[in-house]
């Protein structure tokens, strides 16, 4: 079947490809970036008649992406699913794809090219290499990049292109990650500490923090197929999603951007209320119907929060634990946000799979649970369902031979040969790049964590 292309273009991008410039890289050109942040820059683009802010994206490990994009110039399209019949749009906002691996110069030279204003990120929570309190020093790679080599690490490539600029940038980190501004500028700082200089444009370099909320599922053949019968060609690089989308951005930049909020985002003085709600709230609840349901057999979390009992302790997840420790922003209903989440879990034509969710859990448990958990047992209450959500990634931890996780030898070799609850819980809780101290002397969040994992252990 003939690709999509500009010369197979069944359907018309919003915007005329061919008339775009670049002014922003993406770094991480996965799936969520292409069904989030390019839509919402191509719609602002589309608002504003403006034509400079087609988008370099940058993959960080493999080729796969750019060989998709790259023969069919770019174009990919986006295939909604929500409740009725699927829907197909052509994006036409990324301009040019680079592999990182295969030529670290250019992706320096395009963050420093003075055309480009803002880099915006998608690289996992791995991807920023970070320990509890900073960069990690130790990665080896973060090390290699310090020797000067053409740089291979995110913080590495952002380092030398602000290094190279005479204008200050604006980067915009899009992972769920709590303060994910603030925290990517501490990593960047803690390269140029290492390195022993800092380049005079940093300190006009901002760092925005956002919140970011789109399911945006790893794409599989069916769907290819499914947006081939749509279009009437073929797209290797379709992205799936559901039709909810969301981007709250604190209003702070260097220089120029997008007119995103004439795209359909919020730009804001104060994002943490918003981002709080949402990782404590929707992702937290992801997360536990991920373990929980891959724990009892469930392909997706589609089928585990149909499951009666998964879907009550979600509810109970979030009225009884996470909503007590929230301060919502203006406008947002928790108890009516909290109804939308599960809705939207309950997609059945969203495959989200449970292990996909499942994984890197020692770098999601402290962004999306330990803190509901920290501000619970300084309340002095006993947080219940939030421990067994942690339980479950405990035992899943135990129960899962291939883990997905960049601590996955560590993890597994805390619990080799364990097979009592207390011991299992001990193990993990030793983990310190995970727990940290007063999480592991508290008592009650031991013993729930206890009682939890005997009752799935039991139940298994
Ligand atoms: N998919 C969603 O529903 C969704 C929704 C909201 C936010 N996000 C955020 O976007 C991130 C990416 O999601 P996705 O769906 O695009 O995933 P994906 O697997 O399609 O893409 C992941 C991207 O991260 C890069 N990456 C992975 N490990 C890396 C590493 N160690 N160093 C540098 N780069 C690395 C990959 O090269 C790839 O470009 C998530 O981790 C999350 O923070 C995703
Ligand atoms: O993308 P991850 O792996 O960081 O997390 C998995 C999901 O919880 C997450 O992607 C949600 O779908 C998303 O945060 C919804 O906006």
């Amino acid at each position: 079947m003939t690709r999509l292309s500009l010369t197979n273009l069944p359907v018309t991008p919003a915007v005329d490809p061919r008339a775009l410039s670049v002014g922003i890289v993406h770094l991480g050109l996965g799936a969520f970036h292409r069904a989030h942040q390019a839509v919402v820059t191509e719609q602002a683009m589309v608002a504003t008649g403006e034509t400079r802010w087609g988008i370099a994206g940058v993959s960080q490990r493999s080729a796969t992406v750019r060989d998709q994009l790259a023969p069919q110039d770019g174009l990919y399209s986006v295939l909604e699913r929500g409740l009725g019949d699927p829907t197909v749009q052509v994006i036409g906002s990324i301009r040019d794809v680079l592999t990182a691996p295969e030529d670290p110069d250019a992706v320096v030279a395009r963050i420093a090219d003075p055309a480009v204003t803002v880099v915006t990120l998608t690289v996992t929570e791995k991807g920023y290499r970070a320990t509890g309190t900073g960069l990690n020093l130790d990665d080896p790679e973060i090390q290699a990049d310090l020797t000067g080599r053409p740089p291979r690490t995110v913080v590495g490539q952002l380092a030398a292109g602000i290094a190279r600029r005479d204008e200050p940038l604006t980067i915009v980190s899009c992972d769920n990650l709590v303060a994910n501004g603030p925290f990517l500028r501490k990593l960047v700082t803690d390269y140029f500490d290492a390195l022993g200089k800092v380049p005079e444009t940093f300190e006009a370099t901002r760092f925005p923090a956002s919140m970011v909320d789109r399911i945006v599922p790893a794409t599989t053949e069916d769907d290819r197929a499914e947006a081939a019968r749509l279009l009437g060609v073929r797209d290797e690089a379709v992205v799936v999603a559901e039709p909810f989308l969301q981007w709250v951005i604190e209003n702070d930049f260097a220089g120029d951007r997008p007119a995103w909020e004439r795209g359909g985002a919020v730009l804001t003085a104060d994002v943490a209320p918003w981002e709080q709600a949402k990782l404590r709230m929707l992702n937290a609840t992801h997360s536990m119907l991920a373990y929980l349901g891959a724990l009892r057999g469930y392909e997706t979390i589609a089928e585990a929060v149909r499951d009666d009992e998964l879907s009550r302790l979600s509810q109970a997840l979030m009225t009884d634990d996470v909503v007590p420790t929230l301060t919502p922003p203006d406008g947002l209903d928790l108890a009516a946000y909290g109804a939308s989440v599960l809705e939207r879990f309950a997609n059945p034509a969203l495959k989200h799979r449970t292990r996909q969710v499942a994984m890197d859990g020692s770098v999601k448990l402290p962004v999306r649970m330990l803190g509901t958990v920290r501000d619970r047992l300084a309340a002095g209450a006993e947080p219940r369902t939030i421990s067994l959500a942690v339980a479950a990634w405990m035992v899943y931890v135990l129960r899962t031979p291939d883990l997905d996780d960049p601590q996955a030898d560590k993890l597994k070799a805390a619990v080799a040969g364990v097979s009592e609850p207390a011991k299992l819980v001990d193990a993990l809780l030793a983990v310190d790049s995970i727990f940290t101290p007063d999480l592991r002397d508290s008592t009650v969040f031991r013993e729930l964590l206890v009682e939890h994992v005997s009752s799935l252990l039991a139940g298994s």
